[in-house]
């Protein structure tokens, strides 16, 4: 079942694209990656979808529908910045969040809390921030939204907080069917847990697939390969990423697909009679 679609959002703040044209959908059971380097549109394309962000043009359904406000209660967002009211504490936001959404799941949290041992009376502003970004992803999980929007869910974890979240939110969609979107530019960790990937440079979506297909429609070639039957996307260090239906070179992992589309043709110095030609790899 489709629970978020994206059709042609653009959006510009003064005389600056910010989108350009952005489209994908999300289903239940899916967890979206939309990745890009700094300032590449992530953000802005998380708050357009909540309506947080307003957007010039193009259309975003929620659930089939255009966003309201009673759909509230089924979304839960862990914003970038993780700013939270100071002087509430950890108990003010549970009790807050209970009352926000029907499906609040008591025993998922409860276990959290006594899992990590963090006290409910301790404001959340004086958590650490690796701390504030658990808690927020864990009352998002908890809220039991069937459209979870994480932007940067693992930053400033440690690596076992980090492994146990990762494991917790792959766990958490597919026992309960929900969507999820991650912002992320943790491009090793997202093979670990995502589904499905959106790669955004500038505003505007390069490559939008699920990993499966992604990893079954590309190779990687060696630089002097022959690839008349293949469509280069990007260099890598001494390598290319190629999008073919032939069977060639080896299958990509998830980061080298995200270089690749990231990265581009920049470099290249010519590709003619089917072969390609790498000037400096290093001024990539
Ligand atoms: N309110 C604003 N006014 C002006 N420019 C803005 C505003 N909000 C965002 N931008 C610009 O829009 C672009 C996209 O920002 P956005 O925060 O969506 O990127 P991002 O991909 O989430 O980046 P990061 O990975 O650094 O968090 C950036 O160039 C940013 O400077």
């Amino acid at each position: 079942m489709m629970v978020v679609e994206v059709k042609n959002l653009s959006k510009r703040i003064g005389d600056k694209q910010i989108l350009s044209d952005v489209s994908f959908t999300v289903q239940k059971g899916e967890i979206l990656a939309l990745v890009g380097p700094n300032g590449a549109g992530k953000t802005t394309t998380l708050k357009c979808i909540i309506n947080a962000a307003s957007r010039d043009t193009g259309e975003v359904l929620i659930f089939g529908k255009p966003f309201e406000p009673s759909l509230k209660k089924n979304i839960a967002f862990v914003s970038e910045h993780r700013k939270v009211f100071s002087r509430l504490a950890l108990g003010d936001y549970y009790k807050m969040y209970q009352a926000l959404y029907p499906n609040w799941d008591d025993l998922f949290f409860k276990n959290f809390l006594s899992r990590y041992g963090f006290s409910t009376n301790q404001e959340l502003s004086k958590f650490s921030m690796g701390q504030r970004t658990l808690i927020l992803v864990i009352l998002a999980l908890a809220t039991n939204a069937e459209l979870v929007l994480l932007d940067e869910p693992t930053q400033n974890l440690d690596p076992t907080v980090r492994f146990e979240l990762i494991q917790l939110i792959k766990q958490y969609v597919q026992e309960k069917n929900i969507a999820v979107i991650v912002s992320s530019h943790e491009i090793f960790e997202l093979e670990e847990y995502a589904t499905n990937i959106a790669i955004i440079k500038n505003g505007r979506i390069l490559y939008c697939d699920s990993i499966d297909d992604a990893k079954q429609k590309h190779r990687i070639v060696s630089s002097m390969a022959n690839l008349k039957d293949a469509e280069v996307i990007g260099l890598l260090d001494g390598e290319v990423l190629v999008r073919t239906e032939k069977d060639m070179g080896e299958y990509p992992r998830l980061n080298q697909i995200i270089i690749g589309y990231l990265r581009g043709k920049e470099g290249m110095q010519e590709i003619k009679s089917g072969y390609c030609q790498i000037t400096d790899l290093n001024s990539i």
